[in-house]
């Protein structure tokens, strides 16, 4: 069907211009203005003639290729870096120094790249160094050092937990950062009294400072009764280990001390600058839209909510731009980014949010012509598998009832990856090295 390639390439042609808006190479270059000895980040102006040094930290699935772009504009001025970014999202540089670590789940690695960075702090640590922190989605799991007492193998099982209750990621990084060292505001208390510049590329629905990789340059706002209430909220307290658990009940008592807060003078000498966001991919990828000749809105950048709901919902949308041309007539496209949540259950198959998501909005319009959705992460991976998502139409499933397999069962086991990838639809795109949560686009057409 030749009208169906065509949309499936305006689909492709849409996210990749989303995504192009929100890479490093994009936004380093534009956000950033040099000229020796001022360095002018979006509206902030630091003079380099007041430093002695500058040090290059980061975590993220953006770190390296923002590192590269960093470098650059400013590597006969960098003293030394170092950056931690996920398996197989490296690139070449030439002062920082990269670490590749695990993730979701951090690993060993993530824990060598916590204590080298660290080390490097200690080691530049004056009012005569700049520290600039490169911060991109994924930082959470890429750089850990566990407060006294917590083990790396506890790390990661409530990590595996959190991300299998469902929880969002506001609540998981609550946790997270009430566990780290590092993490919630603390590296910015071990960098103080230098200056600290941290350049954010937010992977968190309403770009929260303190949720992002959670939050290592900002202030907490989550306290310990707020991981109260999650492990409570999830059921997670009986599958703790027994020293995690007293570890939080003695925190409830009062006897461990809070996350940083907004009134420590540590972030006095801090500016966070986020430099891309969904919004700014969803943007560029409407721009793109009309171009292609489509009537283009954008319904949402905070997309939330269990995936295959949200799949529901938006096919009910594509659905009423074919009975009653609103929000838009076709031949129009429907923007949305976001993140959405899979709730596991104990025995699943393999998938992510977007997969689960296109796998739900397939089943609510099969046999219907005219409707098309392309869903994906930003950055090139949909849950533990090496796609980014899948396009799917009203063929798909009949396509793959023909062939026995049963979108439903495939639905209700979360086994989205195995149903696409046995009919040959997953969008499988590789690291993007950038990270702005995800994407769906939604063409309806009238055409034939
Ligand atoms: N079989 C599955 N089906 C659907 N979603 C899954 C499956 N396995 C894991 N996930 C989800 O994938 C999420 C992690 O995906 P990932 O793309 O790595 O997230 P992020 O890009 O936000 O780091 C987890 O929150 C988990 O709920
Ligand atoms: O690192 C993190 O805390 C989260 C949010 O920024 O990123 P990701 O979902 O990619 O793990
Ligand atoms: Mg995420």
């Amino acid at each position: 069907m030749p009208n169906q390639k065509k949309i499936k390439k305006h689909l492709l042609e849409i996210f990749h211009t989303g995504l192009e808006a929100v890479k490093p190479t994009t936004i380093i270059p534009s956000s950033i203005n040099f000229n020796y000895p001022l360095l002018k980040i979006e509206q902030q102006t630091f003079d380099l003639s007041l430093f002695k040094h500058i040090v290059v930290l980061g975590a993220g699935k953006a770190s390296a290729l923002m590192a590269q772009s960093l470098e650059n504009i400013l590597e006969g001025f960098i003293t030394k870096g170092l950056i931690s970014t996920k398996y197989g999202h490296s690139c070449n540089l030439k002062k920082i120094e990269i670490i590749e670590a695990g993730h979701p789940v951090p690993d060993q690695n993530s824990l060598l790249a916590g204590q080298k960075i660290l080390k490097l702090i200690n080691q530049y640590r004056s009012k005569h160094t700049l520290f600039i922190f490169l911060l991109s989605g994924g930082a959470s799991s890429l750089m850990v050092l566990p407060q006294k007492n917590i083990s790396l193998k506890e790390k990661q099982l409530i990590t595996s937990l959190l991300l299998e209750s469902g929880a969002n990621i506001n609540e998981i990084n609550a946790i997270r950062k009430h566990l780290s060292a590092i993490k919630g505001g603390h590296l910015a208390k071990a960098i103080y009294p230098s200056t600290l510049v941290s350049l954010i590329i937010s992977d968190v629905i309403g770009d929260k400072l303190d949720v992002i990789g959670s939050g290592p340059t900002t202030a907490d706002s989550s306290t310990w009764q707020d991981c109260a209430f999650i492990l409570d909220k999830y059921s997670l307290w009986d599958k703790l280990s027994s020293s995690l658990k007293s570890y939080f009940q003695e925190a409830l008592k009062g006897h461990l001390s809070e996350t940083p807060k907004s009134t420590d003078k540590c972030f006095q000498k801090v500016k966070n600058i986020i430099l891309a966001s969904n919004l700014k991919a969803l943007l560029k990828a409407a721009h793109k839209a009309k171009q292609l000749g489509y009537k283009t809105i954008i319904l949402t950048s905070s997309l939330q909510g269990e995936a295959k709901e949200a799949g529901k919902f938006l096919a009910s949308i594509a659905k009423e731009t074919l009975k009653s041309n609103h929000p838009l007539a076709p031949p129009c496209c429907l923007l949305c980014g976001g993140e959405t949540t899979v709730h596991l259950t104990q025995k699943h198959g393999k998938g992510g949010r977007n997969q689960e998501l296109a796998l739900a909005f397939a089943l609510e319009i099969q046999n219907l012509d005219h409707l098309y959705l392309l869903s994906a992460g930003t950055d090139g991976t949909d849950g533990p598998t090496d796609a980014a998502g899948a396009i799917v139409d009203g063929t798909t499933i009949p396509y793959a009832s023909q062939k026995n397999i049963d979108g439903k069962k495939f639905l209700e086991l979360h086994d989205s990856y195995n149903f696409f990838k046995a009919i040959n639809t997953l969008l499988i795109t590789g690291p993007t090295f950038t990270n702005v949560m995800d994407m769906q686009i939604i063409i309806s057409t009238k055409e034939d």
